[in-house]
């Protein structure tokens, strides 16, 4: 097991790919802190997804707790943080993945959109790694730190000129941490997905022809899943990984690399 008796928290952890990541890391034998946020503009039943995962966590005999908490706020990281280490007594990973991709045109694009997704994908990374880095530090055993960044964070998107700037701006503070923490023992790297099929781009999917278009031109064949990138969050947060840090790893089936 990649994970066993490790404490893990996930943001975004209710959904999509952190859902993924903390059931991955249960399934390695992680109990997992899971923070969401349920007062978002998405229209579907979030409390229920909410304790599903924390039943299958349960299912997996791990254990899993919920913290409600916008990422965008300072407290929410320090508050999740403390939870965690009352409930599980350490951290010993942290998975900083909650983001939103609300899509729109750059024209036109109200500046509360903006820094709307600048709070909660930049800001709230860097809230919820200082305050996971902190109570590591404090332990004094190490950690390890996966961002989930973007294949946006290399290429742009018209659509998205709000939100490919704090992709690339996730994997730069990646780096950074790496340095700032490398002398504790915290590694510190993200991931890069590709188009993965989850909540975040369902609307935008649904078109047939874009759809189409992307299953086209990613050399494997398919979009991703949320557990392809879950599955390279645990190797990254694992000693597998223990001599890499600052590091990223894109996970987009060639989707990057596919030009002509
Ligand atoms: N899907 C894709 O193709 C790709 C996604 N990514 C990145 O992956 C990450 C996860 O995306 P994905 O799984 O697709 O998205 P989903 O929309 O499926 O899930 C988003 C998750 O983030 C939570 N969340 C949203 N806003 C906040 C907030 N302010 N504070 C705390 N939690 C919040 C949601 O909680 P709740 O359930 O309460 O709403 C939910 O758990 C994002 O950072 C995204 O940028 C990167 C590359 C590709
Ligand atoms: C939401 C998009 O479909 C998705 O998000 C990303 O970060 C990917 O690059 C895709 O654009």
């Amino acid at each position: 097991m990649l994970l066993k008796d490790k404490v893990v928290i996930v943001t975004g952890g209710s959904r999509g790919i952190g859902r993924a990541i903390a059931i991955a890391s249960a399934r390695e034998g992680a109990d997992v802190a899971i923070n969401y946020w349920s007062d978002n503009d998405a229209s579907y039943g979030r409390r229920s997804a909410i304790s599903e995962v924390l039943a299958e966590i349960e299912n997996l005999g791990r254990r899993a707790i919920a913290v409600e908490g916008n990422v965008a706020a300072p407290q929410t990281g320090v508050d999740l943080v403390r939870q965690t280490v009352e409930a599980f007594g350490k951290v010993d990973v942290l998975a900083s993945n909650a983001g939103i991709c609300p899509f729109h045109a750059f024209l036109d694009m109200p500046p509360s959109v903006l820094e709307r997704t600048v709070g909660v994908n930049l800001n709230g990374a860097f809230y919820v790694t200082q305050a996971a880095a902190r109570q590591m530090k404090e332990q004094g055993t190490g950690g390890a730190i996966v961002a989930t960044s973007s294949i946006s964070a290399l290429v742009g998107g018209g659509m998205q000129a709000h939100y490919t700037p704090t992709k690339a701006g996730v994997h730069s503070l990646m780096q950074s941490c790496a340095i700032a923490l490398g002398p504790y023992g915290i590694r510190c790297n993200s991931v890069m997905p590709g188009t993965i099929a989850t909540d975040l781009n369902a609307d935008d999917l649904a078109d047939e022809s874009k759809r189409a278009y992307f299953e086209k031109r990613i050399p494997l064949g398919r979009l991703g899943a949320p557990e392809d990138v879950a599955e390279c969050v645990v190797f990254l947060a694992s000693d597998r990984a223990r001599y890499v840090t600052g590091a990223a790893l894109l996970v987009d089936g060639g989707l990057f690399v596919n030009l002509q």
